[in-house]
């Protein structure tokens, strides 16, 4: 007998969830003997529930909810060290790896894929004792639009934190970070810097585009010191969708790094939309973790 959880967040995506949980319990018990639909009822349950399913016997594990929501779930899959099937229907303002694995950004849509899907394999990555999918960051500009309001989310989607981050960069605060991967270590003075597995990050592609969900690779952005003129030039090449120059951004790619803060500075970090660890930072990738619906 096949089996399947559904985990829902009510209160994710402005609680959306009401309109499509039905329609998506419908469908999975198109694919699945047994569905067993839960609702969130606080910070955690996803990561308790994803981790109880992957280690009794469920095929499959589905998510609804924003990108907290997501995490959470990928972090109990993680801890139960299972290579059971995920799926997962985006309802936040981002959807990084939606977008990243084309899975449609509207419920109804992404609940129609599921009659023509398949699998793919997905990285994560571990940082301390938590699991990540897409990013952690670490600056200024994660610090300020952890501050984005919901009515902000509402009405401008993902150019809030866009707008939120250019406002913060006209501050001009920098940190001093060491890296230190297999290569040996670096410092860098640095106001924003940024650790991706996918090619989206914030909704935008101009960053790592090179990045593939199965590359078995971490992509560090160290953003340079940049001043607020500068960044005033390259915005409408961003907006484009022009991947950012060297002169802006040093990518370099590893399977673990170590980054540590050196001037003593407070900064916290952004893990998949929400507040992550503390530093340092001791990453590692999990090539190949996860199995994800996709479209066919
Ligand atoms: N019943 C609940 N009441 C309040 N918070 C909840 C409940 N269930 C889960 N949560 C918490 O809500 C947080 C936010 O959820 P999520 O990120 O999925 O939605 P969102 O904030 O609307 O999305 P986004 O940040 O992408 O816009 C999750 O981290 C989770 O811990």
């Amino acid at each position: 007998m096949k089996r399947c959880m559904l985990i829902v967040n009510p209160t994710a995506g402005r609680e959306r969830a009401k309109y499509h949980k039905d329609n998506l319990r419908q469908q999975l018990e198109t694919m699945f003997d047994d569905v067993e639909l839960r609702e969130t009822q606080k910070a955690g349950d996803a990561t308790e529930w994803a981790k109880e399913a992957a280690l009794t016997g469920f095929d499959s594990v589905f998510s609804m909810g924003g990108d907290g929501t997501l995490n959470e779930t990928i972090n109990g899959l993680a801890q139960a060290n299972s290579a059971i099937h995920f799926g997962f229907i985006p309802l936040g303002t981002i959807n990084d790896l939606a977008r990243a694995l084309n899975i449609p950004l509207h419920p109804e849509a992404a609940i129609a894929m599921l009659q023509h899907c398949k699998t793919v394999k997905v990285d994560i990555a571990k940082a301390n004792d938590r699991y990540f999918v897409n990013t952690i960051a670490a600056g200024i500009m994660p610090e300020a639009v952890g501050h984005v309001s919901i009515e902000q989310k509402t009405r401008l989607g993902p150019l809030a934190y866009f707008l939120t981050g250019i406002k913060a960069m006209q501050a001009h605060k920098t940190s001093l970070f060491k890296i230190t991967t297999a290569q040996g270590s670096t410092v860098h003075r640095s106001p924003l810097i940024v650790v991706m597995l996918t090619n989206s990050v914030g909704s935008f592609r101009n960053l790592a585009p090179q990045a593939r969900v199965d590359d078995g690779k971490i992509w560090l952005g160290i953003f340079k010191d940049f001043n607020y003129l500068d960044l005033i030039k390259v915005i409408p090449e961003f907006l484009a969708g022009q991947p950012l120059t060297s002169e802006l951004m040093t990518l370099k790619t590893m399977d673990r790094v170590r980054i540590e803060l050196l001037d003593g500075s407070h900064l916290s970090t952004n893990m998949d939309g929400d507040e992550g660890p503390a530093f340092p930072l001791d990453i590692e990738v999990l090539p190949s973790f996860l199995s994800v619906y996709v479209p066919a």
